[in-house]
């Protein structure tokens, strides 16, 4: 049986919660910050970079997050940053992968909705052709950004329709957020088919997650750690069998858990809430799909099956048809079998 890290370099992954620019690599900063240079805090050395990566907070992580996005200036920044995701991505043995994307923060910033739309749409195809991974997208909306922006990235949803577009989501801060008050953009969101996945309970507690439940028919969720503060909540997700994008080292180095021993992961999954491992922003918190999983692995004692399971479940969660889940999932089993031989 080989070791525990080789056996998840080698699995078969989809990673449901992980952002457009969050996952901008080392190299691409610094040729974007290089390209820009002098107009923008955002460092080109790797060390510098990583020492800029140090967040005191969520509301610091929100503000270095957005420098970097001011480094994005035309479709193709966009088509480079998104093609170049993917590449990691296939790298880590991703099969399918629903990345996040913010098309408000880059049509506010002068790309054009269309030529943002048509950039992602040529990387993904691309992508696919280049390294056999599917990806898809979620169009957020940037919270802090309030309700002109769910307007605006409602808007490009539906003006544009790009045919990776699945699903409809809300990320930033949740303090003086309040998820109720996007309601009527999920609800057309929802009724032009789009999937809904808001971050909820990342930085707030309960309540925000069940807002995001009840106000914008969440069928899965980003984050939603604070649910392990009540036990209602856990019951409600296990019965009704709604995921939690879970993202580990994320919570941790936006200081939204003091340390990782402190983690709820294994009570969400003791409870029996449906969890998929993800690594949010990665270059950013220092970290890859695959540590996400040898972390949850340490935080849930498991062995190679048990991380298969993890892998199992991430493939249940997605929004993607039954059968590629079956493939994907024959994939896994075939990989944990031959692994285990
Ligand atoms: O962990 C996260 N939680 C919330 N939003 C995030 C996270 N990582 C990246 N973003 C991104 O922050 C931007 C500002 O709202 C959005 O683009 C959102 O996608």
């Amino acid at each position: 049986m080989i070791d525990l890290p080789t056996f998840i370099a080698g699995l078969p992954k989809v990673e449901l919660h992980v952002h457009h620019v969050g996952s901008a690599s080392p190299r691409i900063v610094a040729e974007l910050a290089a390209r820009h240079e002098g107009r923008s805090p955002v460092p080109a050395d790797p060390e510098a970079l990583a020492r800029y990566f140090e967040f005191r907070d969520f509301a610091h992580f929100i503000e270095i997050y957005l420098s970097v996005v001011d480094l994005v200036r035309d479709d193709t920044d966009v088509w480079l940053l998104t093609h170049e995701v993917a590449r990691e991505l296939a790298r880590q043995q991703v099969r399918y992968a629903e990345l996040t994307v913010t098309p408000f923060s880059h049509v506010h910033r002068g790309i054009p909705a269309p030529a943002f739309c048509e950039a992602i749409e040529d990387a993904r195809r691309r992508a696919e052709a280049d390294f056999g991974i599917v990806l898809r997208w979620c169009f957020d909306i940037p919270g802090e950004a309030g309700l002109p922006a769910a307007e605006e990235t409602l808007r490009i949803a539906l003006d544009q329709r790009p045919d990776g577009l699945i699903s409809f989501g809300l990320g930033g801060p949740e303090i003086g957020v309040p998820r109720p008050q996007f309601k009527p953009y999920f609800d057309q969101a929802r009724a032009a088919g789009l999937r809904s996945v808001p971050h909820a309970g990342e930085t707030t507690g309960p309540q925000t997650v069940w807002d995001a439940l009840r106000d914008l028919g969440a069928e899965r969720i980003g984050h939603g750690i604070s649910a392990a503060q009540d036990p209602e909540l856990l019951a409600h997700l296990a019965e009704h069998r709604i995921p939690l994008e879970v993202c580990p080292t994320s919570n941790l180095r936006t200081r939204a858990v003091p340390s990782l021993e402190e983690h709820p992961l294994k009570q969400l999954v003791d409870a029996g809430v449906p969890v998929s491992i993800n690594s949010d922003d990665p270059p950013m918190f220092g970290t890859t799909l695959n540590d996400e999983y040898a972390v949850a692995a340490r935080l849930l004692g498991l062995d190679a099956a048990g991380v298969a399971e993890l892998a199992r479940a991430a493939v249940d969660a997605a929004f993607l048809p039954d059968p590629d889940k079956r493939r994907l999932t024959a994939e896994i089993d075939g990989y944990l079998g031959s692994a285990a031989g």
